[in-house]
């Protein structure tokens, strides 16, 4: 069976392990960047993007999270995990881990919305998704290389790119474990294809 990592510095991080290990695989929070070794997948939760940089650098994440990008294992990141894997950030020459051709605008829906939710068709899910948008940002370019997923009032609010999945909305926060289900597919996908080769 698959573990699928969260990485545990900062933010939502109870919820996702909840979802994982109803979708029947093993979740571990990942606090240390050693873990990284031993899992097949790893979900960049939702917080503050600028804290959780600090920390992955306090805790030497950085280039273990860009060695586990590019040992091709997915990476899937929510809300302020969108912003972490983005190759560029909106107003700002910092973007951190730059593992997605995505331009990303932080807290983009103004602080009058900052919270709501949204029914979003989402590709690969046959119905609609109640989408969770807690000072979300979105995509405002995505790479050609870049599938777009789901789009909210015209913006880009969930997309991929080869194995990294980034989704505005927080999906850990509804009992739908379908967007989810998205990722772990992503995960055993790439499991088997180490398996085989
Ligand atoms: N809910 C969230 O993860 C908010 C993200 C936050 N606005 C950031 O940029 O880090």
């Amino acid at each position: 069976m698959q573990t699928i990592g969260i990485l545990g510095l900062q933010g939502a991080v109870a919820e996702h392990v909840r979802q994982v290990e109803a979708l029947g695989l093993n979740a571990v929070v990942v606090k240390k960047a050693a873990q990284l070794q031993d899992i097949d997948g790893l979900i960049l939760p939702g917080g503050e993007s600028t804290t959780m940089r600090k920390l992955i650098d306090r805790y030497e994440f950085f280039d273990a999270l860009k060695a586990f990008h590019e040992a091709k294992k997915p990476i899937f990141g929510t809300c302020a995990g969108m912003v972490l894997v983005a190759n560029e950030l909106v107003d700002s020459e910092n973007a951190h881990l730059q593992i997605m051709d995505v331009t990303v605008k932080r807290n983009a829906f103004g602080r009058q919305i900052a919270s709501f939710e949204a029914g979003l068709d989402i590709d690969g899910l046959n119905q609609p998704f109640k989408a969770v948008f807690i000072r979300a940002p979105y995509i405002e370019r995505a790479g050609e290389n870049v599938d777009v997923l789901a789009t909210y009032d015209g913006k880009i609010v969930a997309a991929k790119q080869e194995n990294v999945l980034a989704s505005a909305f927080h999906p850990e926060l509804t009992n739908d474990t379908r967007f989810l289900k998205l990722f772990v597919d992503m995960v055993k996908e790439q499991s088997l294809t180490e398996f085989a080769g």
